[in-house]
């Protein structure tokens, strides 16, 4: 029996997923500063949207006004959606503060109160009926008090999961840092996807490596990624051989290729599935 999962639409990304995230799950996108955590979560939203799934970002980084430029960068409109009220930004930035950030509907006062953010990030799921989450980044919340991290990020684990979504966590961490976010939040999140910048002999290269997802198969190699005008793009049937002095783009052996390949058809036939006997059971409705 397949399970249920979340199409990310990423390009690459659902292959070396084998076939995408596991729905409700919890999903941390760890990285150094500029390797392209933001875009990915906000791209993972976009691609949501245009396929009728709302979303909820929630702004802890960046200014609301910075977050919708960012979007438009890539020419990910949003605007519609927002008018729709099938997309949110949750202004946990700029704690009301300010003339532009008076217009936001979705304000946190108190950054610093983990359940005001929860209960604003409630309201907007409820109210756009949000299947897709990113919290960018969910470090800011912890960051000068790491003995919280856990139990924040369970108390928002929790909520999002309960209400059906999936998420996306921005967590970030320092050049050269081992870790992913600290022992506590690694193991409460479903799963962890690193994104990397490496400096080899003067080049910088971007890379991104699957290091867990609770209940499916993960491509166990570093991927070469690249930022395109169209946002993330992951060399799913290549990987990535660094070593301290050197690196080399190689293929993947056919049969890893095939198999991705094949979790993808899959999945694809098991959502169209889905929507078939969710449009059947809504048309059920309407007659009867
Ligand atoms: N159109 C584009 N083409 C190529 N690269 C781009 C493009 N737009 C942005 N970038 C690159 O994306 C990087 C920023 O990505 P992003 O904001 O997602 O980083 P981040 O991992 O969230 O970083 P931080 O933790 O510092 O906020 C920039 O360094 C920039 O060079």
């Amino acid at each position: 029996m397949p399970i249920p999962r979340v199409r990310t639409y990423v390009p690459g990304l659902d292959e070396i997923l084998y076939g995408g995230i596991p729905e409700r799950s919890v999903v941390l996108i760890s990285g150094g500063p500029g390797t392209g955590k933001s875009i990915l979560g906000k791209q993972f939203l976009y691609n949501g949207l245009v396929r009728d799934e709302p979303g909820v970002f929630v702004a802890l980084e960046e200014h609301p006004v910075a977050v919708r430029r960012s979007f438009r960068h890539f020419n990910w409109d949003i605007t519609k959606f927002e008018k729709e009220g099938k997309f949110a930004i949750v202004d946990a930035f700029t704690a009301g503060i300010g003339s532009a950030s008076q217009r936001e509907k979705y304000v946190v006062k108190d950054v610093d109160n983990v359940h005001e953010l929860v209960d604003v990030l409630r309201q907007a799921i409820k109210d756009t009926g949000a299947k897709r989450v990113t919290i960018d980044s969910v470090s800011t919340l912890y960051l000068t008090k790491p003995s919280i991290a856990r139990s924040t990020v369970m108390l928002l684990k929790r909520v999002i999961a309960g209400l059906g979504t999936t998420a996306l966590f921005i967590s970030q961490v320092s050049v050269g840092e081992r870790g992913f976010g600290g022992p506590g939040v690694e193991h409460a999140v479903d799963g962890i996807i690193r994104v990397d910048l490496d400096e080899i002999d003067g080049k910088l290269y971007r890379s991104i490596i699957v290091w867990k997802m609770r209940d499916t198969k993960i491509s166990m190699v570093r991927h070469p990624m690249d930022i395109t005008d169209e946002g993330v793009v992951i060399y799913w049937d290549k990987y990535l051989k660094l070593t301290a002095t050197s690196a080399s783009i190689q293929p993947l052996p056919k049969e890893e290729v095939d198999e991705m390949r094949k979790a993808i058809e899959e999945t694809e036939k098991a959502t169209k599935e889905v929507k078939a006997i969710t449009r059947e059971t809504e048309e059920e409705e309407e007659e009867g």
